[in-house]
């Protein structure tokens, strides 16, 4: 038995699309059902749940029969299965008299400091009213620029948020293995303590006819990034689930293997699209990468990209290596003129608003040796 899972007093539980739709596509009740009846005895104040399924719950009303590819569509689906989705959890939830409260997230809620507080704030309150979070992405105005993309990497970023000490990613099969199990033979993974176990292993194709964006591939990169930031996280289905959340050794576990960060400085170093590049010179390099300093003007040599203050930008070293992510406080036509020179002198010049970092400390994280 798992001790960590037993003692575990919030836990993020995800649920991918091919674990609620029926083999016909749309939603399926009764699976969505037994769903609920293996997390229910963490209901009332221990689970959040992230559930995928809007698009594919939205297909059967727009009369469409598969996932369409255009983002406006993919938007009206999203918007209209969303609401199928819940209503189906409130009225399963609700058989035990459990609350349900919808939580809808973009990438930018958990990136901009005042969002991220407030997203926690919501959380942590409707967890103290014993309600179940009930947390998709924000489909229905998510643009390709700010998604996080994939409801695995969102679950791994609101395992943070919540400060869970358990992330359970549920899908079609039962843990991680050496190879796509549905065109093989194929050797369960039962742990990952490091990236070294998951040498060699292929995670190609999905198990989803194209309704969910994930597959494998996407549950290893968010476990990973949840045991980057502390959070221990097992990979299983959602027919043991129940056996899972009991403690039980099924699936895959990644134990932590850094120490616990903030949500949004999680988001940061694994955002995939950094809207810009800062190029720094060597006294900023070793400024930022050694003594953990915020970055100042005069450390940057060069600006690429169209970006606005608050993006996240690389910060590059003089070799082009990316070497940290930040937020960046400065919109991108601002900054040339700012370029190597000292925040007295463009305080003097420019007015007081220029005598401050360009990428605060707190804002920034550097990235791991193996990006
Ligand atoms: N190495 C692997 N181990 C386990 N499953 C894999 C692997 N490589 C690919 N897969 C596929 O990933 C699928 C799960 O991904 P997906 O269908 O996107 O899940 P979900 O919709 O639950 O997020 C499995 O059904 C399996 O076919
Ligand atoms: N947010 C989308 C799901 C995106 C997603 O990651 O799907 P999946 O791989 O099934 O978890 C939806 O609700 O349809």
């Amino acid at each position: 038995m798992r001790s960590f899972v037993q003692s575990a007093q919030r836990v993020v539980v995800k649920v991918g699309s091919s674990s609620l739709t029926s083999a016909a596509g749309g939603l399926d009740a009764e699976r969505l059902g037994a769903l609920v009846r293996a997390v229910r005895p963490l209901a009332g104040g221990r689970l959040v749940l992230v559930s995928s399924g809007a698009i594919a719950a939205g297909l059967a009303p727009l009369g469409l029969s598969r996932r369409p590819r255009d983002l406006a569509t993919l938007q009206a689906a999203a918007s209209v299965g969303q609401s199928a989705l819940v209503h189906q959890y409130a009225e399963a939830f609700g058989q035990s008299s459990h609350q349900v409260g919808q939580v809808l997230l973009t990438a930018t809620d958990v990136v901009r400091r005042a969002h991220y507080r407030n997203a926690r704030t919501a959380l942590d309150r409707l967890l103290e009213l014993g309600i179940v979070p009930i947390i998709n992405e924000n489909d229905a105005v998510a643009t390709q620029e700010i998604r996080f993309g994939d409801n695995d990497r969102l679950a791994a970023i609101v395992a943070h948020l919540v400060s869970a000490d358990l992330l359970v990613l549920l899908s079609d099969v039962d843990g991680v293995y050496d190879a796509n199990p549905r065109l093989g033979p194929a050797n369960l993974v039962r742990e990952v303590r490091s990236d070294a176990d998951l040498d060699g292993l292929s995670a190609k194709g999905t198990g989803t006819a194209g309704v969910g964006t994930g597959g494998m591939a996407t549950k290893i990169d968010a476990a990973r990034m949840a045991a980057s930031g502390g959070v221990t996280t097992i990979v299983t289905s959602t027919a043991r689930a129940a056996e899972a959340l009991t403690g039980a050794e099924v699936g895959t576990v990644f134990y932590p293997t850094g120490p616990r960060r903030a949500a949004r400085l999680l988001w940061l170093a694994h955002a995939t699209a950094p809207m810009g590049r800062l190029h720094l010179d060597a006294g900023a390099v070793a400024a930022v990468v050694g003594r953990s300093a915020s970055l100042l003007p005069a450390g940057v040599t060069s600006v690429d990209g169209d970006f606005s203050a608050g993006d996240p930008v690389e910060l590059v070293d003089p070799t082009g290596r990316a070497v940290a992510r930040g937020l960046v406080a400065f919109d991108a036509d601002e900054l040339p003129g700012m370029l190597g020179r000292g925040t007295a002198e463009l305080a003097a010049d420019l007015g007081p608003g220029y005598d401050r970092e360009v990428v605060h400390r707190d804002d920034l994280v550097l990235l791991l040796p193996s990006r």
